[in-house]
């Protein structure tokens, strides 16, 4: 059941326009991600679902209630949107107990007493924070303060969960946790959540679907599996994935392969985008460093090159693999014998982009 739909939310910042024309729809039990380098505008959408931004031009219903309508000049304010809002810096009152955090939004809206003690031990001990109830958030770890910040905003049973980087305070480890926790306790919960991140790896852990961000548009929208295998630009190819990326020219194309090549080198790839692919322009190609495999011997799609370097990060090797200017990366399961390699890439995992102009 859908909980959330934005429509062509498009909003105004210092006379500059940060979204332009943003649509999204969220599912009950649902996770969406929306992700995109810094100042693609992912905190300015997330807060216009919110209620904090007023976007000039759009449209967002929240449950079964219009939250935002400019042509009605319907405008809800945050409070009646039934939604509930983590922030990445958790802001806990200081000087109020963990129970008194959770409950404060509540007892504004004049729950009765009896009610309000009910739904806080509920939450907290559904957060495994029962016991921490009279603590202050000054004797709280960092991923118990963050947890607190959960409860206050699902203490409200709202429709829609909105999280903006509520893992990045978190050490590496409990980050990882975090993601399988949360993501259990919306499915559970059966809520819909959006969550914002500028970090991949925790979108494609935690999300059902994906918005990419850039600029202000949404420029990709899928499965976490769909935005990593299949994506459609430059930018979401880029983004996601540990790259290498192969700068030459165009050397032929026919349909949707092409090949690239520079100074010594050449590659058959996959045409991703076909806009200006002709032969002589500028191409980059982005290939991603687990689809480089690095052989002994030469062969078809494979480029001779030198062994840089050789790193050890202890669960696999990272080869540095160099031909003049072009550089690859790569990794394997040994340290490599001889220091001349070659590097076997399939054509289908050589995506070719045309070079945008700037
Ligand atoms: N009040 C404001 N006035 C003018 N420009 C603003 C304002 N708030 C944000 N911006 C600009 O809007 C753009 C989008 O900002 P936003 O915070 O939404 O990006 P983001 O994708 O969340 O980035 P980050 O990951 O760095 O938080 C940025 O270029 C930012 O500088």
């Amino acid at each position: 059941m859908t909980e959330l739909i934005v429509e062509n939310v498009q909003k105004w910042l210092g006379g500059l326009q940060i979204l332009k024309g943003a649509s999204l729809k969220g599912e009950r039990g649902s996770i969406v991600a929306l992700l995109g380098a810094s100042g693609s505008g992912k905190t300015t959408l997330l807060r216009c679902i919110a209620g904090l931004e007023q976007p000039e031009i759009g449209y967002i219903k929240i449950g079964d209630k219009i939250a935002l309508d400019s042509q009605k000049g319907i405008q809800l304010p945050p409070e009646q949107r039934n939604i509930g809002l983590v922030f990445q810096s958790y802001a806990l009152w200081p000087h109020r107990t963990v129970k008194e955090n959770v409950g404060y939004g509540l007892k504004l809206r004049g729950v009765n007493k009896a009610d309000m003690d009910r739904r806080i031990q509920s939450i907290l001990d559904r957060l495994g924070l029962g016991h921490l109830g009279d603590r202050y958030p000054s004797q709280l770890s960092g991923g118990q303060q963050q947890r607190v910040a959960i409860c206050r905003a699902l203490v409200y049973e709202p429709r829609v969960l909105l999280l903006d980087e509520p893992l990045s305070n978190l050490d590496a480890k409990l980050r990882e946790e975090a993601r399988y926790w949360i993501r259990k306790l919306i499915l559970e919960l059966e809520i819909c959540a959006i969550l914002v991140t500028h970090d991949q790896t925790e979108a494609l852990a935690a999300a059902d679907h994906i918005l990419l961000l850039q600029n202000g548009r949404i420029v990709q929208d899928g499965t976490p599996h769909d935005i990593y295998t299949n994506p459609t630009s430059f930018y979401a190819a880029d983004f996601l994935g540990a790259n290498n990326i192969a700068r030459g020219k165009v050397l032929s194309v026919h349909g949707d392969q092409a090949v690239i090549g520079g100074d010594g080198w050449q590659l058959n790839g996959a045409v991703r985008d076909p806009s200006g692919l002709v032969p002589g322009a500028d191409a980059q190609a982005v290939i991603r460093v687990e689809q480089i495999r690095v052989a002994n011997e030469p062969g078809t799609n494979r480029i001779e090159m030198d062994l840089d370097d050789s790193l050890y990060l202890g669960d696999r090797w990272e080869y540095r693999l160099r031909r003049g200017d072009f550089t690859l990366k790569a990794h394997g399961g040994q340290r490599l014998p001889s220091t001349r390699v070659y590097a076997d890439i399939a054509p289908q995992d050589v995506w070719v982009f045309p070079v945008q102009a700037a």
